[in-house]
């Protein structure tokens, strides 16, 4: 059957495209596009993937799905929120766990945000699912960024497997209410 709905999603990640694929496929058609966004330096999610929404309409003219993931330690004010990528690369696992070494509070906070955009000079709208856990020393063995030290209800993201994940996890929070919005305008939807 023929799906109704088709978005375009750009992300430079094939770990979030697979998840992204599992979550809305065969409901909605998920054709992606692998570019390396520009991101800006901004204190919110939402201003950080409204414009990287923007970028991407501009750069393929056309109707484009984005996403942005935090990571956010409670203890540490949000940080490293949207720098979470450059925090993990530069000090991995053991690293990032060893910041919040001072503190009791160890809880923290996964939240994705998701943007779509009509095209270049349309409104990006703002779709967003976050999901308290807590940083743990590394478990289980997903290869996929932070899952192994993101720990929720008992377990780390990397010791759940795939479908358990996306059935909990902020990705498919945030996907869930892209889904409604999509399924109640419809596929010929018109963004400001
Ligand atoms: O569910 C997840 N479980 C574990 N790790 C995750 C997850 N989702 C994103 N991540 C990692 C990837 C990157 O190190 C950082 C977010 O940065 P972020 O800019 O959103 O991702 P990215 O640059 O890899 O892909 P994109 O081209 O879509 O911007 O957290
Ligand atoms: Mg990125």
């Amino acid at each position: 059957m023929a799906s109704k709905h088709i978005v375009n999603f750009v992300t430079g990640n094939a770990n979030k495209l697979r998840e992204v694929k599992a979550i809305l496929e065969p409901t909605i058609t998920v054709e992606s596009k692998s570019l390396d966004l520009i991101e800006i330096q901004a204190a919110t999610p939402e201003e950080v993937t409204t414009d990287k929404c923007q970028r991407a309409a501009d750069e393929l003219k056309g109707p484009v799905l984005v996403e942005d993931t935090c990571l956010c330690f409670d203890a540490l004010n949000g940080l490293p929120g949207p720098y979470i990528k450059w925090f993990l690369t530069s000090l991995g696992h053991s690293g990032l766990l060893s910041l919040l070494a001072g503190h009791a509070d160890k809880s923290a906070q996964a939240v994705c945000t998701f943007a779509f955009s009509q095209g270049p000079g349309h409104k990006p709208l703002l779709f967003q699912g976050r999901v308290h856990g807590k940083i743990v020393e590394a478990r289980g063995d997903g290869k996929f960024g932070w899952d192994p030290m993101f720990e929720y209800q008992g377990k780390t993201y990397a010791e759940m497997d795939p479908a358990e994940k996306n059935k909990i996890s902020h990705r498919s929070l945030a996907l869930a209410k892209l889904k409604t919005w999509l399924e109640e305008k419809g596929p010929d939807a018109v963004v400001p």
